[in-house]
């Protein structure tokens, strides 16, 4: 015992030095932001009221407690601006210090100012560091995927996986994800049977796993039809965990110690399920070359080996290498996360708001005889054939569109720079060194300076000639975002949602059961705009209980086309 007890103290030692060098990064980071937001303050730039000790964080708590529970953090964002003085619309951009919570923002509300973000030469290709603590849950690997790399090693990672997302090859796999659709949709005829009330997106969920497991690598993952695999569970679980504390003032939350044990271990099983995919895939893509045969599309995977195996003095028998086979493991677990999560939920908002517009659905279904023709068996082929003739459909997109400015999944993140100075449509000067830039999707969508009847629900915003009051703004609908860092998957994205609605939106009517589940609620709605579905965290933004519903043959009879 007596010889241990150096070791020990040595120990205990190391230990006490790292608590302390810890806690004095802490307080160091602190006083820094406190001390830039005092200074920002002092220049008069929009912000909430400051304190020194807490920053920002009463505000929060504040904005937090008028929203109904569990609403996404945008709406927190969105009502601290409402609140601010002046303009009861809140300011175009304003200071937000939530330390140790995240970093200070600018947090942007305007897409004039927002253009300025994504023109910039280095700001607009440049994600904060933090960013990748939020990713590390879902992507492993320190958080380093697509959405969080910076400078040569974002670029080598982009140009690997881009090919996937020409267009060619995106044609090509819509075979593959009408097939899905055709057993999602007799999966929702059963519904119809059975006429039980179900949880849409527990259904576009598995949908959207299977789908993205074909096109990632050529996996059949079968949630569809054999219930849910192992590593789509384990995806949702991770999910769960990493959002069970999603309060931004949950910091107790964020370290109990069993949920970051599960975190660590559903991460250790992620990465398991998904090397098993790739060294699967690996095996096959060398027969198939070997075979020399013509694949009908790349999966996201094939594209990377096709790179992989054409380096020079690289043999098709060459075994992965581990940094490769990390890279991919990375990557694919953050596509895998990325491809389901936020189309899934598209999908589902897209059907609760056609259940509450039918003379939008109207339209939808008009143009749909018009393009694909009287039998509405037909469509699916039709686009299997000739995936192209998604491209005829622009009331659908506009559908898609508004949908999405309504029920934003996602947003947009910058690393400020000294040498961006952004400026209001007033002439406000907003620096940005030492912040993060966040544009609010959300907020920017229902900026009425930008959006006239910004609640409404009006598809036609997207048809309109210039020169009609209902045309949205400049960069106003920045949903994918824009500039170099702007979302890869967005094409794919709208095929497949055209798909989804051309193949079933004849077929079904969805009717909202929002009021029967949540009857005996009594919460207050007035700060989300009323809306039951109101948008909370989930790895993407979801509506509120997963859009509940019921389907219902539509007895929809073809009308002549014109
Ligand atoms: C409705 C569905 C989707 C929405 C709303 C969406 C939105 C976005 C947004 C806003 C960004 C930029 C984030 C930022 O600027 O900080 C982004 C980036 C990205 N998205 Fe999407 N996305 C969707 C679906 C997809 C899909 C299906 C994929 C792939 C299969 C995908 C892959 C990516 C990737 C890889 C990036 C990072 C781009 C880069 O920085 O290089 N997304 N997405």
């Amino acid at each position: 015992m007596d010889s241990l007890r150096p070791f020990l103290s040595a120990c205990g030692g190391v230990l006490l030095t790292i608590t302390v060098v810890r806690l004095l990064a802490f307080v160091s980071k602190g006083w820094r932001y406190r001390s830039l937001m005092k200074k920002l303050e002092k220049m008069g730039k929009p912000m909430p009221e400051h304190s020194s000790l807490l920053g920002h964080l009463l505000a929060a708590k504040t904005a937090t407690e008028e929203l109904p529970p569990a609403a996404h953090s945008s709406y927190i964002l969105d009502r601290i601006a409402r609140k601010m003085e002046g303009n009861m619309n809140g300011p175009p951009a304003y200071y937000f210090d939530s330390f140790p919570v995240s970093t200070p923002l600018l947090v942007v509300r305007d897409p004039f100012i927002a253009n300025q973000v994504t023109n910039h030469p280095q700001v607009s290709a440049e994600k904060p560091t933090t960013l990748k603590d939020w990713f590390e849950p879902i992507s492993g690997r320190g958080g380093m995927n697509l959405f969080t790399q910076n400078g040569q090693e974002w670029k080598h990672d982009h140009n690997l996986f881009l090919p996937f997302f020409n267009n060619s090859n995106l044609d090509a796999t819509m075979p593959d994800v009408v097939e899905q659709m055709l057993i999602f949709r007799n999966i929702l005829r059963k519904r119809v049977q059975s006429g039980e009330l179900f949880r849409m997106e527990s259904l576009t969920q598995p949908l959207m796993n299977d789908i993205i497991g074909r096109v990632i690598f050529n996996a059949d993952l079968g949630n569809q039809t054999s219930g849910s695999h192992p590593l789509s569970d384990t995806m949702l679980r991770q999910l769960k965990l990493k959002f069970a504390a999603n309060n931004v003032l949950d910091n107790i939350g964020q370290f109990n110690p069993l949920r970051v044990f599960s975190i660590w271990n559903n991460s250790r099983l992620l990465n398991q399920h998904i090397r098993n995919q790739i060294l699967k895939r690996v095996d096959a893509f060398r027969d198939v070359k070997a075979r020399h045969e013509q694949l009908p599309f790349n999966s996201i995977l094939d594209q990377a080996l096709e790179s992989y195996y054409s380096e020079p003095d690289r043999k098709q028998s060459d075994l992965l290498d581990q940094g490769f086979l990390d890279l991919l493991c990375a990557q694919l677990r953050m596509f895998f996360f990325a491809g389901y999560d936020s189309t899934a939920a598209t999908m589902s908002t897209c059907c609760y708001l056609l259940s509450k517009h039918p003379e939008a659905i109207a339209k939808l279904r008009a143009e749909h005889d018009r393009v694909f023709g009287r039998n509405v068996a037909a469509c699916p082929g039709m686009i299997t054939e000739n995936p192209s003739i998604l491209n005829s459909l622009p009331y659908t997109q506009a559908v898609i569109k508004e949908t999405l400015r309504l029920f934003p999944p996602a947003s947009a993140i910058r690393m400020g720079s000294k040498d961006l100075v952004l400026k209001g449509r007033d002439g406000t000067e907003y620096p940005t060194e030492g912040v993060s830039v966040q544009t609010s999707h959300f907020s920017v969508h229902r900026n009425p300076e930008c959006w006239p009847r910004p609640l409404e629900f009006l598809p036609e915003r997207f048809l309109v000639a210039p020169d009609h009051e209902l045309y949205p703004a400049k960069g106003a609908w920045r949903i994918f975002e824009y500039g170099v860092r702007n979302c890869t998957g967005q094409a794919f994205v709208m095929k497949e949602v055209k798909a989804f609605l051309a193949i079933l939106c004849r077929e079904f009517d969805f009717r909202n059961c929002y009021d029967e589940v949540y009857a005996d609620e009594e919460i207050d709605l007035t700060n989300v705009d009323y809306e039951r579905a109101y948008l909370v965290e989930h790895g993407a933004a979801h509506p509120r209980g997963e859009f509940p519903c019921r389907v219902l043959l539509s007895g929809y009879v073809p009308g002549d086309v014109q």
